[in-house]
């Protein structure tokens, strides 16, 4: 994982409290220390990211995490915050004065469906997984700045398995009904040249509107394209052995498989420590957790990953040291 210079992402999913967190940064530090320089991301709202790594890490913007030998920056978006933000640079575009003019000129059906972009409408009921890809396509405007582009491994805690798949099949949503949007809103353009020079106030701001939008579909195009890049990019799944976990892990699987996702390797968290001591419950939950291990090796989904084995460890994963002693044990 930590051959070569060219930009590679990883992104751990799975269930939620399996330990997503706490292996996306054990390899960010792993990277850090390996001569990567690194970006490790979070857009879950819980700001986990300054848990794991002891430092407050939130903001918004880059952040530089103190101890790996490499620059290791950590970026926490908030997918509400990115939202709104997206939400006021639109509202702006008001654009009611247009609406009115075209209304008297026979025009309004078109503005109707127009509808200020039905950006209104989008921002108010989004779809289920909008507010992550919102949050993603922020982290890819940050990427696309000559600023950031020493990094060349970039790792996402990506959100709780539910999310993490609407997202993955959002951007051909967005893809459809932005573009959708942006010819209508040609027409009307066209439509509306020649008073232009009138309502030029309202023209620019729908201009930025649509800019805006432009963007945004250009960047949902990039997420979908990086998530399906065998060379540059892995989903890693994040387990424990447990049945109900594995048997999630399992179905997140198939529908990576069904997106195109690339998965190669299935962690398997917490696992017990070898020990020839054991008491009644150690001896009662080692039981179940190979009956569970047994279960990956029979599932048509798991069975076929790379499995890296996780143990559970005395302390918690807190801080750079922490996280360097267990990434040097899970990323080998
Ligand atoms: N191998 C391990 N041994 C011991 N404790 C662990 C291990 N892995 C994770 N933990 C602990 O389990 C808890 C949950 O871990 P973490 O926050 O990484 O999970 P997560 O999957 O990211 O959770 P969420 O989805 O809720 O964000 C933390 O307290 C962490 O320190």
């Amino acid at each position: 994982m930590v051959a070569g210079t060219q930009r590679k992402y990883y992104m751990l999913g799975g269930k939620g409290g399996v330990g997503k967190t706490s292996c996306a940064a054990s390899l960010a530090v792993k990277f850090a220390n390996n001569g990567h320089p690194t970006l490790v991301v979070s857009t879950d709202p819980a700001h986990s990211l300054s848990d794991s790594f002891a430092q407050d890490l939130t903001g918004g913007t880059l952040v530089p995490v103190e101890g790996p030998e490499c620059p290791l920056f950590a970026l926490e978006i908030n997918p509400d915050k990115a939202r709104e933000e997206f939400r006021s640079a639109t509202q702006k575009s008001g654009g009611t004065g247009v609406k009115d003019f075209m209304e008297g000129m026979g025009l309004g059906m078109l503005v109707e469906q127009l509808g200020e972009l039905k950006l209104g409408e989008l921002l108010d009921t989004p779809p289920p997984g909008l507010d992550e890809a919102m949050a993603i396509a922020k982290v890819m405007q940050f990427l696309e700045s000559q600023e950031y582009s020493m990094f060349t491994r970039i790792v996402f805690d990506t959100a709780p398995t539910g999310h993490t798949l609407r997202l993955l099949s959002l951007p051909d949503f967005l893809d459809a009904s932005i573009g959708k949007i942006l010819k209508l809103r040609q027409k009307i353009t066209s439509a509306t040249s020649a008073i232009k020079s009138i309502f030029r106030q309202e023209q620019t701001g729908q201009q930025d509107a649509a800019d805006k939008l432009e963007q945004l579909r250009e960047r949902m195009i990039k997420v979908r394209e990086l998530f399906r890049d065998t060379d540059s990019t892995e989903f890693v799944i994040v387990t424990i052995p447990a049945v109900m976990a594995i048997n999630e892990s399992s179905r997140l699987r198939a529908s990576l498989k069904k997106e195109n996702v690339p998965v190669k390797r299935l962690v398997v968290n917490q696992i017990l420590p070898p020990s020839a001591t054991d008491c009644k419950f150690c001896a009662m939950k080692r039981k179940d957790q190979s009956r569970a291990l047994d279960l990956i090796q029979n599932d048509p989904e798991l069975s076929n990953l790379t499995l890296i084995q996780g143990p559970l460890v005395d302390v918690e994963i807190r801080g750079v040291p922490a996280l360097k002693f267990l990434g040097d044990i899970i990323w080998k």
